[in-house]
């Protein structure tokens, strides 16, 4: 199976973890959209969703899905979203498509996480993939500096989330603790989210494989 196949797979596997009469949480990307697809093709009763970006928003309404603000509900028992890198434990780097801050919120706000991604996105260690951190504006330069001195190169992506923020995507970085630094990133003034998810951890891994869809559960979920 190339990559396209292996997201699409895990993104069909991952219907049968969405719990009917729910409100569903719905992250965003390209295995995501396959998700949105085949849960269109489903036929679930799912009274509304939750989504991570006006992407995922518009793709689900075109295909009939209400959504709802977070602040109109309590908690989502399912969440679905995809990963850039996830390590054995099940920590992410996550913003590859500029939705971290939200995906972090979603997230946090699910009983479940189910993280959906193609074989590639299984590493032993995370930081391969350069570790997007969300940024108040009138901060980058600020926040900037900071990155390099704990170690990386922070390179400023031409984007701007749904949020109005920035995004520093930085490079560089062997991610020994991920919780460790993602705590202390998160310390730094001007930072809104950074994309490392090691305190609010993927529940249930569907990789994509050659050899078909890899099901796994995180240890303590
Ligand atoms: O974190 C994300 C968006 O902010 C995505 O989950 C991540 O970038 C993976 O994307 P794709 O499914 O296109 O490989």
């Amino acid at each position: 199976m190339n990559q396209n196949e292996q997201k699409k797979a895990a993104a069909e596997r991952a219907v049968a973890y969405v719990e009917e009469g729910q409100v569903l949480g719905v992250g965003t990307g390209s295995t995501v959209d396959f998700f949105i697809d085949a849960l269109a093709g489903a036929g679930l009763r799912i009274p509304a969703c939750v989504s991570s970006s006006e992407r995922s928003s518009k793709r689900l309404q075109e295909r009939g899905f209400r959504i709802l603000d977070p602040n109109e509900i309590d908690g989502i028992g399912v969440y679905v979203d995809g990963a850039d890198e996830i390590d054995p434990g099940f920590n992410m780097i996550k913003g590859g498509g500029g939705a971290l801050t939200r995906e972090k919120i979603l997230a946090s706000m699910a009983k479940k996480y189910v993280c959906i991604a193609d074989g590639s996105k299984a590493v032993r260690i995370l930081g391969h993939f350069p570790l997007p951190v969300e940024v108040i504006p009138m901060a980058v330069h600020a926040v900037a500096r900071r990155l390099e001195a704990m170690g990386g190169r922070p390179v400023l992506r031409d984007f701007t989330t749904d949020n109005g923020c920035k995004i520093l995507d930085v490079h560089g970085l062997f991610i020994q603790d991920p919780a460790g630094l993602e705590r202390e990133m998160n310390q730094i003034p001007g930072v809104v989210t950074v994309g490392l998810f090691a305190q609010r951890k993927a529940d249930v891994l569907l990789l994509g494989t050659d050899e078909g869809v890899v099901e796994s559960t995180r240890a303590s979920a």
